[in-house]
């Protein structure tokens, strides 16, 4: 039977060595574009990698990803191993790192009833309501731009996870977050921790010598534990006086009846809550990070069409969308140029599967490349231009032949990212609402010459594009009296 079963050959790769396999081969910055390289050189749009046992599964294209993550979703749902995030430092109750199975399922329900693409319409006013303030952070201290995005990321999501209001500096929210995220970036990071190779060492106690990764889990662990209790405490005192804003915490508590189990009920709200956080930090942020700004083109173009829409004086409605398709072609070539999370989130296999005649091992991790999808020369011709004109269509409408960037940029299967309508409405609403009341320019050093922004990126887990300098000016003096009124009017 075995030697029956190891007929069935796996995926190409590169060459492997006894024991530690491709373990010197991988890449350790851009890996996506590594992968890609090997998948162009091995002629497959599928490969297998293994590295000191683990086996590793790239998918290159949509097709692959979507028979193997979609159609397969029974065996392929299951996320990596991960000991230090999970077992030592408590990540294990987001149910975005979570195995699949009950837990993680309820879990996604409860998600789910509050962010489908209709349910997530209720919380517009509040994306309206942050991004107006937001313009008027830019309009008074607009170098630092990078600040207010950031701000702007985290009062959208605490204020529909919670229903909290952000203050603008040294928000207890908003530093435990960031605390616990930063501990969570450093814990995941591949190679980081000896313990994810060797997980039995995570029994060593604390006081024995190499054992500094288990002090570091202890102290990390406070700060996912104060990420998830500190807004939620006061989120529940907010509804117990009454004065609570509506947010997925209001919407889910209010279900408190219906449960089953009271307590565990409560427990999944926080956990869902906080899961919410991790989800939208950074990553939206990173894509208002003005990516368009230093397209003067586009730019002009998008105003235009805001100008011949939107009434003098108003900014861009939600429903305006349909009629300002160039706005969103911005903002589908803004996902698709540079994307922030270029491989996604891995999926482990539950057990063994046989595709397109090769065999992909129980426990293979699955890494979808959605980088080399939306860099694929076939679908997106001139891949890394910025041309947001390649979504238009002969009659100015968004041409629903080319490939839309969402479908493959959340994932796939039934892990897809369940925040997806919620992030394309915040992006599009704070894009939108600048391009109609700020010129973003190049600066210009002291002899006149224009200084090109870096398009830097810096590659971690997700690919964040490095500060650049840019010159942030209300379109005119209307413009400048819209944002001031609108700001006031918010307060
Ligand atoms: C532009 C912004 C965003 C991008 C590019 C993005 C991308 C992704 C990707 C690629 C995945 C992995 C899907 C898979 O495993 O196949 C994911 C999962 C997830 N995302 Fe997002 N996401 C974004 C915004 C958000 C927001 C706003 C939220 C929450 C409000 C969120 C919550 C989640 C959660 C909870 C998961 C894990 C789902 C699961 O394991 O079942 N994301 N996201």
């Amino acid at each position: 039977k075995r030697s029956n079963k190891y007929r069935v050959p796996l995926p190409p790769g590169p060459k492997k060595w006894p024991l530690i396999g491709n373990l010197f081969d991988m890449p350790t910055s851009f890996e996506w574009e590594t992968y890609d390289r090997w998948c162009r050189e091995l002629g497959s749009d599928i490969i297998h990698l293994e590295v000191a046992g683990t086996s590793i599964v790239v998918m290159n294209s949509s097709e692959v990803a979507e028979e193997l993550l979609d159609q397969h979703s029974a065996i392929h749902s299951d996320r990596p191993r991960l000991v230090m995030v999970n077992e030592l430092m408590g990540w294990n109750y987001s149910f975005g790192l979570m195995a699949y199975g009950d837990e993680w399922r309820a879990q996604r329900k409860l998600f789910q009833q509050e962010f489908h693409s209709q349910a997530v319409e209720r919380f517009y006013p509040l994306e309206v309501r942050v991004t107006h303030q937001f313009l008027n952070r830019l309009l008074v201290d607009p170098k630092n731009y990078v600040r207010h995005i950031r701000h702007l990321a985290a009062s959208t999501i605490l204020g529909i996870a919670y229903g909290i209001d952000v203050v603008e500096e040294n928000d207890p929210y908003v530093d435990a977050a960031e605390r616990a995220l930063e501990s969570l970036g450093l814990g995941i990071a591949p190679g980081a921790f000896l313990v994810e190779s060797i997980p039995a060492m995570k029994y060593i106690p604390e006081w024995f010598p190499g054992a500094g990764f288990k002090r570091k889990a202890k102290e990390w662990s406070r700060y996912s534990t104060l990420m998830r209790e500190l807004p939620f405490a006061a989120a529940k005192e907010q509804i117990a006086q009454g004065t609570a804003r509506p947010s997925f915490t209001s919407y889910s508590l209010e279900k408190l009846d219906e449960a089953e189990n009271v307590t565990d009920h409560e427990q999944r709200v926080q956990s869902t809550a906080a899961t919410m956080r991790n989800g939208f930090d950074g990553l939206s942020a990173d894509y208002i990070h003005s990516r368009h700004a230093c397209q003067p083109e586009a730019q002009k173009r998008a105003q235009k069409e805001i100008d011949s829409i939107v009434s003098p004086g108003e900014f861009p409605r939600f429903s305006d969308q349909e009629r300002l398709p160039f706005v969103s072609a911005i903002i589908k070539e803004m996902i698709r140029w540079k994307n922030v999370t270029p491989l996604g989130i891995p999926h482990a296999s539950s057990s063994e599967d046989v595709y397109r005649g090769y065999r992909i091992p129980a426990g293979s991790i699955m890494v979808a490349n959605i980088w080399a999808m939306l860099h694929d020369e076939h679908v997106y011709p001139e891949p890394h231009s910025f041309k947001p004109e390649r979504f238009i269509g002969s009659d100015g409408k968004i041409d629903p032949s080319v490939k839309d960037p969402t479908s493959v940029l959340f994932g796939f299967g039934r892990r897809i990212c369940p925040g997806r309508f919620m992030a394309i409405s915040s992006i599009w609403i704070a894009v939108a609402s600048m391009l109609t009341v700020f010129d973003i320019t190049k600066p210009i050093d002291k002899d006149g010459n224009v200084i090109e922004p870096t398009y830097e990126y810096i590659s971690s887990l997700a690919c964040v594009p490095a500060p650049f300098e840019c010159v942030i000016k209300p379109r005119s003096a209307q413009a400048e009296e819209m944002i001031r009124s609108m700001a006031s009017e918010h307060s």
